[in-house]
């Protein structure tokens, strides 16, 4: 008898939206199945890992790339490798980074080698209500790329927007796709674990062209490394003042008094202090930063960031 197809489920969305949100009430409502996650971080470390593996041991990270351009290969091999484990996975979710066309993921999905031992259950693509039409040329065609290619939207952060900017939201992404409003990327579990829905044919999904060169050029990444710790207060105004061009900062940064270590999520012009669990390594605080293409203000950034550390005496 053959095993059934794994099913796959692949969250996309813009940088921020509330992707690994979702990610996390996921690992948490299939707690007891066998399921597996691959998490994509455009940047240089995969901070997202970090925070899902908090919930979860079966997270397999790709790094260091888009992983609908560069790290496609490396996706193919981790997809081959897992479709091979016993006792065999019920399903894997992919959380793709926030710079990538999901469309793309779906093609390698496609694949011989990974077609008779997978199948695609859908594609959910995570809205940012508050920042879905902000964005401009490029980064707007690529945000229309990924909810072009969702089976399910999710209309996220809808406790920042009041009901005439989710009407103004809902008019312009039209009403092709289901849609589903959220806080905290809250989804019903027969939303994405009901695999008998009467989904469009993929075939009808358009690939939308978004650029010429792969996505990660339209976005710089940058990482900030320090051992001292940081006066919050200090970082606080810091992200006040961040230029626009800057769509996402995240990372761990060690808080004085004491060092403690929290993760730090910053969208827009919102920020989010969370403590860490004690068992994540936090030596150092480590921030990875994506912005536009071209942005060059690095160095004045990095100096706000050093005026803000604390030299602590050990043990304090
Ligand atoms: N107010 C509010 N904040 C939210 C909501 N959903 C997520 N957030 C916050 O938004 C920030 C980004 O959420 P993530 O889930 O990390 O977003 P992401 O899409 O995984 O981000 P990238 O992987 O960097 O693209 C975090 O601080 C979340 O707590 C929501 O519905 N309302």
């Amino acid at each position: 008898m053959t095993s059934p197809r794994i099913a796959v489920t692949v969250v996309s969305g813009f940088l921020g939206a509330g992707k690994t949100t979702l990610l996390n009430r996921m690992v948490r409502r299939a707690e007891g199945s066998r399921l597996a996650v691959i998490v994509n971080d455009f940047g240089e470390l995969n901070i997202d890992a970090a925070i899902v593996s908090e919930v979860t041991d079966a997270v397999y990270s790709l790094q260091n790339g888009c992983i609908c351009c560069t790290v496609q290969e490396d996706l193919l091999a981790q997809l081959a490798s897992l479709a091979q484990l016993e006792p065999r996975l019920e399903r894997i979710v992919i959380e793709c980074s926030g710079v990538s066309d999901p469309q793309r993921i779906v093609q390698t999905l496609a694949y011989p080698q990974l077609r008779s031992q997978m199948q695609l259950d859908m594609v959910i693509t995570v809205v940012d209500a508050t920042r879905h039409l902000q964005l401009d040329g490029e980064y707007a065609r690529l945000a229309r790329a990924q909810v072009a290619a969702a089976d399910l939207l999710l209309l996220n952060k809808t406790d920042l927007v009041d009901a005439a900017q989710l009407q103004a939201l809902r008019d312009a992404l039209g009403a092709r796709t289901r849609v589903h409003e959220s806080v905290q990327a809250e989804l019903p579990d027969a939303l994405w674990l009901d695999t008998d829905l009467d989904l469009e044919p993929r075939a009808q999904k358009p690939l939308t062209r978004v650029s010429d060169s792969d996505h990660g050029e339209m976005f710089s990444s940058w990482l900030w490394q320090s051992n001292a710790a940081l006066d919050v207060e200090c970082l606080r105004g810091w992200l006040r003042a961040l230029p626009s061009d800057v769509f996402r900062v995240k990372g761990l940064v060690l808080l004085t008094p004491g060092s403690t270590a929290h993760w730090l999520q910053h969208v827009g012009t919102r920020s989010q202090f969370l403590p860490a669990l004690d068992d994540v390594r936090a030596d150092a605080t480590r921030l990875v930063f994506i912005a536009r293409r071209g942005f060059d203000g690095w160095e004045a950034l990095g100096q706000g960031l050093e005026d803000c550390t604390v030299k602590e005496v050990a043990g304090v």
